[in-house]
This record gives structure tokens, C-alpha cells and sequence, in this order.
């Protein structure tokens, strides 16, 4: 009831909102799960559940002597189409990392496929160059003006320190190329391995990075995907981290496992009080603007313009809601 009323509630038109605040989530990935590339029957059975993305993996999920049967398996899914669903959801493809001796089939596979797969996934991303030296690939390879959706999966030491320069390369292409950068992925299990750090309860070892992953995206206009969480039978613990990741600004989480998927969804969609507070701020902010108040106070709090977003923000996620 109350989000079907937001649904309808528009932005006060005299803010140009347009001009404050624009984010590409038009596409959510609250949930982007895994699915092995070699493995149909896990494939077909994704294609039968409520999931925002869908991630046909040739990467770590494949082991080394399966990655040419993953490659041919995921071609010939996208060869007959992306099956629809009740809602539109994203079918893309996680290829292998540029330092391995995989990924230019993995792309040339699918990028030949008779339907395209709505997005790229590059683990590994390093520097810039991986983002230029792809861009060329899908050139070379689609000649409309066609975009391919690009996620970009920031996982070490060294992407850690490159992050800026590897959004900005990306985000130049997108004007001039066939790219369009739409989230970054935190790579915690890898970033571990390569720091050299060990996987503690209290995640400390991973604090600093997780928070740089969403500020970063955030000034990118990307959307940030926390951690994968492994223990994927452990739906309490699940659920906390996933709170404690949508509190930090991530937008969304990957699942290794369909019974991860209902938790993960519904822990990013923001709580009946969060949108009822959302939606009473803005009301208010509206009645306010109107009288000429920048600042003014709601339910004890100082409102002004960066809280209008954060409720806007809100608002714009419970609008995801099925109703
Ligand atoms: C973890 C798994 C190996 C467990 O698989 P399984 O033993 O088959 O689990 P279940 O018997 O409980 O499965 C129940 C049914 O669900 C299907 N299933 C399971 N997993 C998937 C899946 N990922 N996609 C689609 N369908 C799935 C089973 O087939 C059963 O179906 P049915 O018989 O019809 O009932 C497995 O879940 C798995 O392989 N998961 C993916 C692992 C993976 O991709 N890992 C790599 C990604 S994580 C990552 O990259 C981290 C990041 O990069 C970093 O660095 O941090
Ligand atoms: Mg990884």
C-alpha cells in the first residue's frame, strides 16, 4: 500500500532534479548471482528464477579443463536468446581475466553469438588498459552503434590503486565507443588473497576497501556490488552482511546460490519505515521549498538538500518493489 502510493509520488518538478542527481539504476542489480558456464542444467535453472542478473561465469567458477565446454555452453544459451521473464532482468557474461590465455575466446564467443549478452563482466580489471584494450575488442566486433553494458570487478592491491584512473577511462569511452560502464564489483575473496590477509568475523581486513569500492563508484554514477558471501547456507549471516553493505551505499551483492537470491533482494529494497520516512521528508522538503526554507526539521532531524537525496535515493529503490 505504501509503496504503490510512492510509486505514483513524483520528484517535485521546480528541484531539476535531473540536473542534481542522475544515477543509471534504471537496471537493478540487487542480486547478481554466479552461474558455473559449464554446467546447463544450473544455467536453465536460473533462467526459472526471480534474479536481477544473471552472471554465466567462464572465470572462477569453471575449473581449467572445463573452461572451452563453459565458453561453448554459454554460446549456445545466448545462440537461441535471452529467454523473458515477468520483468526484464540482465543476462551477461563473466569472462576469463586479461592475464590469462582465455579471455579473447571467451569474448570473441560471445561477442559473435547470433543474440549479445546485455553485459560484460571483466574480473580482475588492473589498470586502464584493460578497459581501452577491450573497448577496441567490441569494436572491432560489433559494428552498430550498439552499446554492450560493462561491469567492472576491482579485486587487488593494484586495481585499489588505479581505481579513479580505470572509472575515468571508462567512463570517456562510453562516449565514444560501443562500452557502457554500469556497476563495480568488490572482489573480496580475491583482494584477500592478494593483500595476503585472512578472513576474520569482524571483516576489518576488507573495511577499507569495501568503502572505497562504493565511494568511488558512487562518484562514477555506478552502481557497487558488495562481497560475495560464501557461507551460502547461513541465511541470518547473509542477511546481516547484506544490511550492514546497502548501510555502506552498495547497491547490490553476488550470489553464489538460488536460495540466496530472495534474501539479497529484498535486504536491498529499502524497509517500510525507511520509505515511509523517505516519502514524509519529502513531502515536507516540497511544503518547505515552497515557503522559502532551505532548512527546516523533521522528526527531530535537520533536513536540508543532501537528505532530500538520500530519501530520493530511497524512494527510487522502492519503486523496484512488485506490487
Ligand atoms: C556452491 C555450489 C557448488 C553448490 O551447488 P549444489 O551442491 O548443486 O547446491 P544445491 O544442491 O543446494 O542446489 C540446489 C539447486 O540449485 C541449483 N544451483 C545451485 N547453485 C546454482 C547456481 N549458482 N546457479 C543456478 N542454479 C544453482 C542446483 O543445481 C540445484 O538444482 P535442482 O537440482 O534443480 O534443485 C553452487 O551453488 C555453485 O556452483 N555456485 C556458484 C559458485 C561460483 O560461481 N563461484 C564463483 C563466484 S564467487 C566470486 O567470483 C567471488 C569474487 O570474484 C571474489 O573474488 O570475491
Ligand atoms: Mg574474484
Amino acid at each position: 500500500m505504501l509503496v504503490s502510493f510512492v510509486k505514483f509520488r513524483t520528484i517535485p518538478r521546480f528541484l531539476n532534479i535531473n540536473k542534481i542527481i542522475v544515477r543509471k539504476y534504471n537496471v537493478p542489480r540487487r542480486a547478481l548471482m554466479y552461474v558455473p558456464g559449464d554446467d546447463p542444467k544450473k544455467i536453465s535453472k536460473s533462467l526459472t528464477l526471480d534474479v536481477d542478473c544473471i552472471a554465466l561465469d567462464c572465470e572462477d567458477g569453471v575449473a581449467v579443463n572445463k573452461k572451452r565446454e563453459a565458453r561453448e555452453t554459454i554460446r549456445s544459451f545466448l545462440d537461441k536468446g535471452k529467454p523473458s521473464k515477468d520483468r526484464d532482468y540482465d543476462f551477461g557474461v563473466r569472462i576469463n581475466a586479461f592475464d590469462t590465455e582465455y579471455w579473447q575466446e571467451d569474448l570473441e564467443s560471445c561477442l559473435t553469438a547470433i543474440n549479445l549478452p546485455d553485459t560484460i563482466l571483466i574480473p580482475k580489471v588492473e589498470t586502464a588498459d584493460t578497459i581501452k584494450q577491450f573497448s577496441e575488442e567490441v569494436k572491432q566486433r560489433i559494428k552498430s552503434d550498439k552499446k554492450i553494458n560493462v561491469i567492472i570487478y576491482i579485486e587487488s592491491a593494484r586495481a585499489f590503486l588505479n581505481i579513479v584512473d580505470i572509472c575515468k577511462t571508462a567512463e570517456g569511452l562510453s562516449k565514444t565507443s560501443n562500452i557502457q560502464p554500469v556497476s563495480l564489483v568488490f572482489g573480496s575473496d580475491d583482494f584477500c588473497a592478494n593483500i595476503g590477509a585472512t578472513r576474520t568475523e569482524s571483516s576489518i581486513e576488507i573495511l577499507y576497501a569495501r568503502q572505497k569500492l562504493v565511494l568511488v563508484a558512487k562518484a562514477f554514477n555506478l552502481q557497487a556490488i558488495d562481497m560475495v558471501y560464501i557461507k551460502y547456507k547461513d541465511l541470518e549471516g547473509l542477511k546481516k552482511q547484506c544490511e550492514e553493505g546497502m548501510k555502506m551505499g552498495y547497491t547490490g551483492k553476488q550470489v553464489i546460490h538460488p536460495g540466496q537470491v530472495p534474501i539479497v533482494q529484498e535486504a536491498f529494497l529499502p524497509s517500510a519505515s525507511q520509505i515511509e520516512w523517505a516519502s514524509g521528508l519529502l513531502q515536507s522538503f516540497e511544503k518547505h521549498q515552497k515557503d522559502g526554507k532551505g532548512a527546516f526539521t523533521y522528526k527531530g532531524s535537520m533536513i536540508d538538500m543532501p537528505t532530500m537525496r538520500q530519501a530520493e535515493n530511497v524512494i527510487k529503490l522502492a519503486n523496484l518493489k512488485k506490487t
